[in-house]
């Protein structure tokens, strides 16, 4: 799925009348009747009691008066309240000559504000995608005025007063939904964390907007769904080996962290690596070889830290940081990394590296680092780490510019963690995630990532962009398997690694295409008499 921007989604919305050549309002219908479905499906006329719809001036406050007149044609008690403005679009004109005078209609002014019951169903159809400044005078009272009454309020297409692709002035009013049902694509705004309050749930319904404007139109903002990775797994042959899936090196661990390289090595083993190889700090030999037999086991020269770095020649990728501290020599062995993962005369290729935690706290204090980094380089930093590596962000837009800026500045995969984990490229796109849930806000969840990207990393077969992708989808697949089996509350990171298998068979091929082993008989004469 993309994501378009507020003026795209205006072109979107004509592209779609034009070509499916609609009568005036007839996607105001289709956006309504989709809210309606939506609502009627969660709500009865009897829970929700009586209703209120605010409707602005706009299509949005079209949307909101045709959705007023389905759900008083379902038998819900409605009433209207419109903000008056000196000028209504043609779809809201439409919209209000077809309200049966039986739905209450008020206008709303600085003194007569609507009267809201607590508990009251709100639908905020005042502002959509048309929001051309933050709100202010009636609006904005009107905004304090729901806040106050505490409505349980559901946006539609989008809180008003939040702009869909830009950040709003700190104080200025929007707002706060606890669902938002949006249409055709989801919004930016949705995506980012200082918008939760605003948003609260949303959900996207399809109301036939044109697939053709959609594949054509230029964005580099992505929404990875189950679509976009279905069967991204290369399925694998028949005569295949352990050789075939790829060696990798995993260096972890450090006094006290351990567990970190034991999760990120049982994530490597169950995201399909052919041979695991982790170098450790001696004090975790132990530890290690009983909590993953399937590994092997590279006890450093020092007992607490990581000092040395192995002979790379035997690994197809390499992965570095959890739980590795920031001893001096453990920096001197992810310099050395650097140094060594380049192309080379026996490597055509640079060696596929994936940067966590520590490691990346190390680049983030020695800057000049970051000019050795190979080209495709994965590094998974949660938001603090991030900015460690580059400057602090004034807000959540602010550090989607700085990681796209990095991304394509130093050629390199950048996975910025989060409930909706970012991965940039060095194309310059910004691929959200769909997947994962609360629970795995809990230590060692980011330590599964790196051993997961690492096993796909070392998968010959699986292009760096794709293996990063289906990586961080399938991570938050598996988490959300783990919450469905335990709960968010009790999940712990082991948790997720235990549904690692589960989530990637999602996404594998088939080894064999679904076609019928004999040739079908579409003729019957041909049969046996
Ligand atoms: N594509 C889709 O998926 C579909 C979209 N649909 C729906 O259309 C919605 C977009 O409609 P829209 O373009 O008419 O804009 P909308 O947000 O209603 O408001 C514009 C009006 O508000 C005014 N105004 C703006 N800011 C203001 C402010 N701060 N304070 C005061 N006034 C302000 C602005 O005035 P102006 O900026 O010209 O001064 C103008 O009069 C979209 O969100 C969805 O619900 C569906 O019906 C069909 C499928
Ligand atoms: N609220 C959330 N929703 C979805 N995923 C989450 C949420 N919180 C954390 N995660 C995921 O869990 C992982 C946490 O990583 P990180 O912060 O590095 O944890 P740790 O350092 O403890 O391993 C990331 O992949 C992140 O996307
Ligand atoms: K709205």
């Amino acid at each position: 799925m993309i994501i378009l921007s507020a003026a795209q989604t205006r072109e979107l919305d004509q592209a779609t009348i034009d070509e499916q050549h609609l009568p005036p309002a007839a996607l105001m219908e289709r956006a309504a009747t989709a809210f309606a479905h939506w609502f009627c499906g969660r709500l009865g006329p009897e829970e929700a009691g009586e209703i209120l719809v605010l409707c602005g001036p706009g299509n949005n406050g079209g949307d909101g008066l045709a959705i007023a007149l389905l759900l008083h044609q379902g038998n819900y008690a409605v009433r209207v309240a419109l903000l008056p403005a000196g000028k209504y679009s043609a779809d809201w004109l439409h919209a209000r000559r077809h309200l049966p005078a039986a739905v209450p209609v008020a206008e709303i002014t600085e003194g007569q504000l609507p009267e809201i019951p607590p508990a009251t169903v709100v639908l905020d159809a005042l502002f959509g995608t048309g929001l051309s400044r933050p709100l202010a005078g009636l609006p904005a009272a009107l905004v304090a005025h729901l806040a106050r009454a505490g409505g349980r309020v559901i946006a539609v297409d989008i809180p008003s007063g939040l702009f869909a692709d830009a950040p709003q002035p700190a104080d200025s009013a929007v707002v706060r939904a606890r669902h938002t049902v949006s249409f055709g694509l989801p919004k930016l705004a949705f995506l980012l964390p200082q918008n939760a309050d605003f948003v609260g749930e949303w959900h996207i319904e399809d109301i036939g907007l044109s697939t053709r404007f959609i594949a054509g139109a230029a964005t580099y903002w992505h929404y990875t769904d189950a679509r976009a990775v279905a069967r991204a797994l290369p399925a694998r042959p028949k005569f295949s080996h352990k050789g075939t899936f790829g060696h990798a090196l995993l260096l972890a661990g450090s006094r006290g962290k351990m567990g970190a390289a034991v999760l990120a090595a049982g994530a490597c083993l169950r995201g399909g690596v052919g041979l695991l190889t982790a170098q450790i700090p001696s004090l975790g030999y132990d530890i290690f070889q009983i909590s993953q037999p399937e590994a092997m086991c590279r006890p450093d020269p020092q007992a607490d830290y990581l000092s040395e770095l192995p002979d790379l020649q035997p690994y197809q990728a390499v992965g570095i940081g959890p739980g590795l501290g920031q001893h001096a020599a453990s920096l001197a062995v992810l310099q050395q990394l650097l140094r060594e993962a380049v192309a080379s005369q026996t490597r055509p290729e640079p060696l596929p590296l994936i940067i966590d935690a520590d490691a990346l706290n190390l680049l983030g204090q020695h800057r000049e680092l970051l000019a050795l980094l190979p080209e495709n380089t994965v590094l998974t930093p949660h938001p603090r780490e991030f900015e460690r590596l580059t400057e602090p962000a004034r807000d959540d837009y602010h550090r989607l510019e700085l990681l796209r800026d990095f991304a394509q500045t130093h050629r390199c995969l950048v996975v910025l963690k989060g409930a909706y984990t970012c991965l940039a490229t060095p194309t310059g796109d910004l691929h959200f995630n769909s997947t994962g849930n609360p629970g795995m806000a809990t230590g060692g969840s980011g330590d599964v990532l790196t051993g997961m990207l690492l096993a796909l990393r070392a998968h010959a077969q699986l292009p760096a962009f794709e293996a990063v992708r289906l990586g961080v989808y399938a991570h938050g697949l598996a988490g959300d398997l783990a919450a469905a089996a335990t709960g968010q509350a009790g999940l712990v990171a082991g948790d997720i690694v235990r549904h690692i298998g589960p989530a990637l068979r999602e996404h594998e091929q088939n080894v064999y295409p679904e076609i019928p082993f004999w040739p079908v008989r579409t003729n019957r004469s041909h049969g046996p008499k």
